[in-house]
């Protein structure tokens, strides 16, 4: 889908990417980095609308450098910032951007409403976008990507600005563009563990540098872990639990248990039980990923 082999863009003394080599497999990867690390610099490149300053990078098979149009006619981007003219309604803006993409007038319009159908802003389609919030403009920014059916959408922090709620919608969508229509998706974040969730694959970069390259699958693969919390001294637990063949790691008061298979919750309760001991928390761990990379960047 992707590919860049030493990619490095220097903005005067800034160098906003520093010799970015990866490839990115069909399916919906997450380009994570902290404000600043890159990631809209990478995606302007990638649509050939900045010049890498060295290296090269293909997306769909096409060069960045030489053939820019041929891209952007296949790709779809959905770019960070309010970009929405506000005295224009949904239906004509998205019509005029699948006009703009190449599509014949009828077919622009059915298209249109199909895909404000899709992301959920059909009923407000007549009114001007500038009394739209912002999760409506983030979906009219969505459906303008979708709307000429490319193989591939660049989306730039498409939940920014958004409450939960918005969130949990707006990763509901893009986790659908992927499975329903078969479009391969690149969206980039600064929280890694919203993009856990419907992602395939993870490119980390921070600075401009690649930190990490991997797919969620093996990641989430890891065992999950319990973290138990009881009203007294946990070590008779944690030495019950050992005995029984149960993986358990102490953390001051907390016990840190790997969930191989359900029968381990069993037996952290009859364990507890036993001992007469209260249990005040027992919590799935959250946020595996980010533990995960924080422990491989010291090798890198
Ligand atoms: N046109 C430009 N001129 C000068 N510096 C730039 C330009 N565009 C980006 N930069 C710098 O390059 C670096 C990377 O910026 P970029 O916008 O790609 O980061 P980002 O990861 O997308 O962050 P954000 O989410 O805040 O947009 C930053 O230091 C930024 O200030």
């Amino acid at each position: 889908m992707i590919r860049t082999e030493g990619l490095t863009k220097r903005f005067g003394r800034v160098t906003a990417l520093d010799d970015l080599t990866f490839t990115v497999e069909p399916g919906i990867t997450g380009l994570v980095g902290a404000n600043g690390a890159g990631k809209s610099t990478m995606l302007k490149i990638l649509l050939g609308l900045l010049p890498a300053t060295s290296g090269t990078a293909g997306v769909l098979g096409l060069d960045v450098a030489t053939e820019g149009p041929a891209i952007r006619e296949r790709v779809g981007y959905m770019p960070e910032h309010d970009c929405l003219p506000p005295d224009v309604t949904a239906t004509e803006f998205v019509v005029h951007m699948a006009r703009m993409s190449g599509l014949p007038a009828t077919a622009a319009r059915e298209r249109t409403a199909d895909i404000l159908r899709h992301v959920g802003t059909y009923e407000e389609r007549y009114r001007p976008m500038g009394g739209y919030s912002t999760g409506m403009k983030q979906r009219i920014k969505l459906a303008q990507a979708l709307v000429h059916d490319p193989g591939l959408v660049l989306l730039d922090e498409p939940t920014n600005g958004l409450d939960p709620a918005g969130r949990d919608d707006m990763l509901e969508l893009i986790r659908r563009i992927g499975s329903e229509f078969g479009i391969s998706v690149i969206v980039t974040s600064h929280l890694l563990g919203e993009l856990e969730r419907v992602c395939d694959g993870i490119v980390v970069i921070d600075g401009g540098r690649l930190l990490k390259h991997s797919t969620t699958a093996s990641v989430t693969a890891a065992t999950p872990v319990v973290t138990v919390e009881v009203d007294d001294d946990p070590a008779a637990l944690l030495a019950r639990l050992s005995g029984r063949g149960v993986t358990v790691r102490a953390d001051g008061r907390l016990l840190h248990v790997d969930v191989t298979d359900e029968s381990a919750y069993d037996v952290v309760r009859d364990s507890v039980a036993a001992l007469g001991l209260g249990l005040v928390r027992m919590e799935r761990q959250r946020h595996r990923m980010t533990e995960i990379f924080t422990a491989e960047e010291q090798h890198v």
